[in-house]
């Protein structure tokens, strides 16, 4: 079915920063009230809607005393925090005329990568999503290392649909969608309006960003429909400066790319999502050539395939699975220590009962296996 046909979806909304900003790098309340505007449309419709918007740094700047967006971690960091507070006072005020109330949530990479705070984060979300409120996401700028970054809200905010099992994900920028080439660079590139495969030849498409504000590019938006692909959800890729953009793109009528996951694709579920794309991998295991086959056709990996065990990990710990070339395949959540997977490691279902007192038969069970090679993206990207 057609979303355009059906009602009370959930939609992920991301807008980015050139989208939200001035010439002159200030945020320009006109094109943002118009975005919450098209927001309200949804909300007035039925449907619910998450918003991860960028912009903090691009508000907080001038403020700061920079001329530029500055480039230093310091000192970005010191912009967004001027900026996300003007940035949430400019969304509250105009959901607020409108009758809804938009809430905060920021979020770093550290905080998906702890099981117990990713599923915490969806419940968080989906209490305020059934109370008819908007929660408005950005990554916690103010505080994130470098090192533990989402990097770009494009990643967050498809992570962020594959964790609240959204409908759609709408990512708005200052482009029309995906073009065969950056048009700045080729005034001939042709914009690819449906997609189904993020394909080599796309991906080596997907240039950087031209703008000043901008920061992760067509690279990062393709990095992000890929993980939004390989967890089921659509995706829309369009200009937030057109009218009825929103509202359109969820009616499949805006102008722009549309992509599908194809009916084969992973499909990846919240428990499998978080094993691909937050877990903290603690240990290795390298599996035969045969437990490998069988591992790519949605097997679960025994005993009897693992051929030797990396690392010091207890029961439950998320691990990568290696081929005996050393070549990644796949990340699973071990049902055995490494010490009993040690002991266990090469023996039958039948053996490993006389080995270790009680345990599951599998190794990692295929409900909580992610494998390399039935998904067109990269684990833990
Ligand atoms: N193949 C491509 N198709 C469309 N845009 C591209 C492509 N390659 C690079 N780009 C550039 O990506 C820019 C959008 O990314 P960015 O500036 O980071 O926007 P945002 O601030 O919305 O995240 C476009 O303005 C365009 O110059
Ligand atoms: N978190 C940063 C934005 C990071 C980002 O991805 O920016 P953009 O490429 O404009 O979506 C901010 O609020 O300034």
């Amino acid at each position: 079915m057609s979303l355009s046909t059906i009602k009370n979806k959930r939609i992920v909304v991301k807008i980015g920063s050139s989208s939200l900003t001035s010439r002159h790098g200030e945020i320009s309340r006109r094109k943002l009230e118009r975005l919450v505007d098209e927001i309200v449309m949804l909300k007035d419709d039925g449907h619910e809607v998450v918003l991860v918007s960028s912009g903090a740094v691009a508000a907080g700047y001038r403020k700061l005393g920079c001329l530029s967006r500055p480039t230093s971690l310091p000192e970005k960091q010191a912009a967004a925090s001027i900026g996300q507070g003007l940035l949430m006072e400019a969304y509250s005020e105009r959901f607020i005329s409108h009758g809804y109330t938009a809430s905060q949530i920021l979020i770093t990479r550290s905080d998906f990568s702890d099981k117990k705070r990713y599923n915490n984060a969806r419940n968080t979300i989906n209490v305020l999503l059934d109370r008819g409120i908007v929660p408005i996401i950005n990554e916690n700028d103010t505080i994130t290392v470098e090192r533990l970054k989402f990097g770009d809200n494009d990643t967050l905010s498809a992570k962020v649909s594959g964790l609240v099992n959204a409908d759609q994900l709408l990512i708005l920028s200052d482009i029309d969608g995906l073009y065969t080439e950056d048009p700045r660079n080729n005034p001939d590139a042709r914009l690819l309006e449906e997609v189904y495969e993020i394909t080599p030849e796309i991906e080596a498409s997907a240039g950087d960003s031209a703008s000043e504000v901008g920061t992760g590019g067509m690279r990062s938006k393709i990095d992000a429909v890929k993980i939004a692909m390989a967890s089921g959800i659509p995706s829309f890729l369009g200009d937030a400066a057109k009218p009825n953009i929103i509202y359109n793109a969820v009616q499949e009528t805006a102008r722009g790319t549309y992509f599908t996951p194809q009916d084969d694709s992973e499909n990846l579920d919240v428990r499998r999502q978080w094993i691909a794309f937050h877990s903290g991998p603690e240990g290795e295991i390298v599996v035969s050539d045969e437990a490998k086959a069988e591992i790519t056709e949605h097997k679960s990996l025994y005993p009897t395939g693992i051929e030797y065990v990396e690392g010091y990990f207890k029961k439950g710990a998320v691990v990568r699975i290696k081929d005996i070339d050393g070549i990644q395949i796949g990340l699973g959540v071990s049902n055995y220590s490494s010490k009993d997977l040690i002991k266990i490691k090469g023996h039958t279902k039948e053996e490993i009962a006389d080995i270790i007192d009680f345990g599951p038969q599998e190794a990692i069970n295929n409900a909580d296996l992610v494998c390399h090679t039935r998904l067109a993206v990269p684990l833990l990207s």
